[in-house]
């Protein structure tokens, strides 16, 4: 029986994560600590023993980043690889490139949090977790979860809040339970799916 693997993984720290700016659509490259965490995330699927038949990430370079030093770390570069902006992180409109202290100076602490966790309200100009939400699924559903459940074990590079969308599908959240939902960088989640693409079974490789 194949084992119908997927494993997600958000972006080690990008140069924007560490000064503190919303990004979205921005294309900030990883730091060096960013590095050293998609590369210890390599070491750790493959202390797992886990090998894989196809990627897939978004268009943005801290994701390909990421999944290449993964790869590099499995003696899997030269994977096939999907690179799709349906993947991309959620789209931050005026915020991005604005500090979040900054933001939350301006506009205060309980609206922040409502742009940046909320189910439903986009940060202006930008895109709602249901946005991303509304173009990330079908991305999953129609090239991504065929392929996991023939078998093909699949591993994804994306982005805190295209993962989160995503992430509330397959664990069945609600809007209130993903707003609580933060993923670190850097840390592999591995899922297996039973054949009606529900969770069989999940290990966090954090710490
Ligand atoms: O700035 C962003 O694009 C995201 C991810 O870093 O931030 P947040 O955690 O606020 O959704």
């Amino acid at each position: 029986m194949s084992e119908r693997l997927l494993v997600l993984v958000r972006h080690g720290q990008s140069e924007w994560n560490l000064k503190n700016l919303f990004t979205g659509w921005k294309d900030p490259d990883l730091t060096e600590l960013g590095v050293k965490e998609a590369t210890e995330a390599g070491r750790k699927l493959k202390a797992q023993g886990l090998v894989f038949d196809v990627a897939y990430t978004s268009v943005l370079t801290r994701a390909q980043h990421t999944l290449d030093l993964i790869l590099g770390e499995l003696d899997q570069k030269g994977l096939p690889t999907s690179k799709d902006l349906a993947l991309n992180e959620r789209d931050y409109g005026d915020l991005s490139g604005l500090n979040k202290d900054d933001a939350r100076k301006k506009w205060g602490e309980d609206q922040v949090l409502i742009w940046r966790r909320s189910y439903d309200v986009p940060p202006p100009g930008g895109e709602s977790l249901k946005d991303t939400l509304a173009r990330a699924l079908p991305y999953y559903v129609q090239e991504i979860l065929p392929g996991v459940l023939n078998g093909k074990r699949t591993l994804v590079a994306a982005h805190g809040n295209s993962l989160r969308a995503l992430i509330m599908v397959l664990e069945k959240l609600s809007p209130e339970g993903i707003l609580k939902r933060e993923l670190a960088t850097g840390v592999p989640i591995i899922y297996r799916l039973n054949a009606d693409s529900t969770v069989a079974s999940k290990l966090d490789l954090a710490g």
